[in-house]
């Protein structure tokens, strides 16, 4: 179990990150998701020992990251949102380079090299300068550097920022490897998508506060019920805010009521009474994207 005790952080008279208290199961993978600013850098850099000046502790297999760094950082890999390459260097010097750092030498740096180019998939590249990389295969790269001693908890900081799709695609399945061996993955992002699709608890921060925590299912039961999405030519003639409330959605409406299923069924006799075929009519499930929004009044995407 991964403990953050009552996390506070200043830059100044800029409050940071305000009392944050969470838990993360070992073996999970947890996100945290907030726009930018919000605070998830700077939690990411006390998690891995970077940052040192701050109040609370964080507790990692019962070691304290403040008391015990050097401990805790071996079992840590740090893949910050900067990509941190040595760029004359080739792929695998510059994961033999970073193996040193982590006291790996010999045949055990040889082989972890080996193994780590094959599993970020730069294998064929190994002996490429990483000045001739694509942003999506230095990203892949930077990765690599910070898993080669094997690390149990890796803390990914926003690593699919600027990437082409492939190379997004590719990180996902460096990380889906890393959770099915049993790492402990934490990963911020301000992409919803990616964070429902990997996550399986996630923790919502905005403006350096924790507004919430908890799986998918848990924040959806809290905090939104299902509603209804349609969107189409002539919906003004069935009135939709007779069956609940109404709000603008894309190219078309949220219709929020107590019985999504009776409006469902109110709406399909209006439509055949109007004549009206609405190009969608579909129940909605709550996604992170609404959660946030409902509890913040923040957008988390981007424009
Ligand atoms: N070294 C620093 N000195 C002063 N202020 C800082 C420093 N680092 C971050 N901040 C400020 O602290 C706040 C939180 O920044 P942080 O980088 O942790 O947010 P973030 O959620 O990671 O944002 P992004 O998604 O843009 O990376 C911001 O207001 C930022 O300007």
């Amino acid at each position: 179990m991964i403990t953050v005790d009552n996390i506070s952080k200043r830059y100044d008279s800029l409050l940071a990150l305000n009392d944050i208290h969470l838990t993360i199961q070992e073996g999970s993978c947890f996100g945290l998701v907030g726009p930018n600013g919000a605070g998830k850098s700077t939690l990411m850099k006390i998690f891995s020992g970077v940052l040192h000046d701050f109040d609370g502790d964080i507790h990692v297999q019962g070691l304290s990251v403040k008391k015990e760094r050097i401990k805790v950082k071996k079992l840590i890999g740090y893949i910050p949102q900067e990509i941190c390459l040595e760029e004359t260097l080739t792929a695998k010097d510059n994961l033999l380079y970073f193996g040193s750092f982590y006291g790996l030498k010999g045949k055990d740096l040889q082989d972890r090299t080996r193994k780590v180019l094959q599993q970020i998939g730069l294998e064929e590249r190994g002996k490429d300068k990483v000045s001739t990389f694509s942003g999506g295969m230095k990203r892949r790269l930077n990765i690599g550097c910070a898993i080669l001693h094997d690390p149990s908890i890796i803390i990914m900081d926003e690593p699919t920022v600027g990437i082409d799709p492939q190379s997004r695609n590719s990180i996902f399945s460096i990380i889906h490897e890393l959770k099915e061996k049993g790492s402990t993955i934490i990963y911020s992002s301000h992409y919803m998508e990616e964070v429902e699709q990997l996550c399986d608890s996630i923790g919502l921060i905005d403006k350096g506060a924790l507004v919430e925590c908890g799986t998918m299912d848990e924040l959806q039961q809290k905090y939104n019920k299902p509603s209804l999405f349609v969107s189409g030519e002539g919906l003004d003639d069935v009135g939709l805010s007779k069956h609940g409330d109404v709000e603008s959605k894309g190219n078309g409406y949220i219709l929020q009521s107590d019985d999504p299923l009776m409006t469902l069924e109110k709406l399909i006799a209006e439509f055949r009474a109007h004549n009206i075929l609405p190009r969608r009519l579909e129940l909605y499930q709550p996604k992170l994207e609404d959660i946030f929004f409902t509890l913040t009044g923040t957008q988390l995407r981007d424009s």
